[in-house]
């Protein structure tokens, strides 16, 4: 029988993970969720088939892998009101960005198996990304599954150091809402130019959609893809040049900067060494 997992929180983030989970085939009846909402139950139930309750120290109980994802600023006070119902054989997974592994720990109170993973909302499609990484009470074996998990929602990556965790939360984790934002802003010059919504939206997340596969599925350099696009004195040319022109590079770096720096500062702000 498959392991029962628990989401605490049932926001976004847990709907694309349990929903990933459901159409890769995890039974329903093994997921459970929590919500202090009676109507979010009811319809997590209706839609989903899995079981809800408002109590997450029932659901905890019941599970053998609890998948917290709540904000990172009501991580502490919700992993310390169910603390008394962990037990040493569970496995703990957070989606938390900015929550170290070690406060999780010492909120838990136990030696208990805890992973931190930085997952995306393209998990929802079964096209995820998500970097992982344990802490010493994690063995082998509950390392795999967890890596088989998110394999059923996408891909993942081990990070050997928690302090990459910044950088995979502004490479990935974020990222999904950086490409939107881009589409967005496609698609509405499109519309001052005259295209209508809906035309403009699927040409523009199809060219995204392609450009994305040829990076994941072709060898060739990612520069080498973008000079095949970009012939000389043609119209690419020209819409990169202005790219340059307002230096992308560091708007890029820019953007990615500030996600660290925040991530690093909900790092300090919602640490158990603070208590
Ligand atoms: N949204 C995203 O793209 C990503 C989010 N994350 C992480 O996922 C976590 C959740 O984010 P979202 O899903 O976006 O937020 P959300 O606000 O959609 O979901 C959080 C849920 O927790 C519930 N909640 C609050 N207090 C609770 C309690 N005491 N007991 C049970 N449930 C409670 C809220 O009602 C809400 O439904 C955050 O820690 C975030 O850092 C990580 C990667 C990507
Ligand atoms: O914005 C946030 O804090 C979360 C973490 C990564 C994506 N969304």
């Amino acid at each position: 029988m498959k392991p029962s997992i628990a989401f605490i929180g049932v926001g976004n983030m847990a709907r694309a993970i349990f929903s990933g989970l459901l159409a890769s085939g995890y039974p329903a009846d093994r997921i459970m969720g929590t919500s202090r909402t009676p109507e979010k139950r009811e319809y997590y139930q209706q839609q989903y088939g899995i079981s809800m309750y408002s109590e997450n120290e029932q659901a905890v109980s019941e599970a053998d892998v609890v998948v917290l994802c709540v904000k990172p600023a009501q991580m502490q006070a919700v992993v310390k009101e169910f603390a008394s119902f962990v037990r040493e054989d569970q496995l703990f997974i957070s989606v938390a960005a900015g929550v170290e592994l070690d406060s999780l720990a010492t909120w838990l109170g136990k030696s208990v198996a805890v992973v931190r993973s930085m997952p995306n909302t393209p998990s929802q499609l079964g096209a995820g990304v998500t970097g992982l990484i344990a802490n010493q009470y994690t063995d082998d074996s509950q390392k795999e599954w967890v890596s088989e998990l998110f394999a059923s929602i996408g891909s993942s990556v081990w990070i050997e150091d928690e302090a990459h965790m910044h950088t995979v939360t502004a490479l990935s984790g974020s990222a999904p809402a950086y490409f939107f934002r881009f589409v967005e802003a496609m698609v509405k010059n499109a519309k001052e130019q005259g295209l209508d919504e809906e035309t403009s939206r699927q040409l523009a997340s199809h060219a995204m959609l392609g450009a994305a596969r040829m990076i994941v599925e072709l060898e060739d350099p990612i520069d080498q893809l973008r000079k095949n696009i970009t012939s000389p004195k043609g119209t690419t040319e020209q819409a990169l040049l202005s790219f340059e022109a307002a230096d992308i590079d560091k708007i890029v770096a820019n953007a990615m900067h500030a996600c660290v720096e925040r991530s690093k500062e909900m790092a300090k702000t919602f640490s158990a060494t603070k208590d």
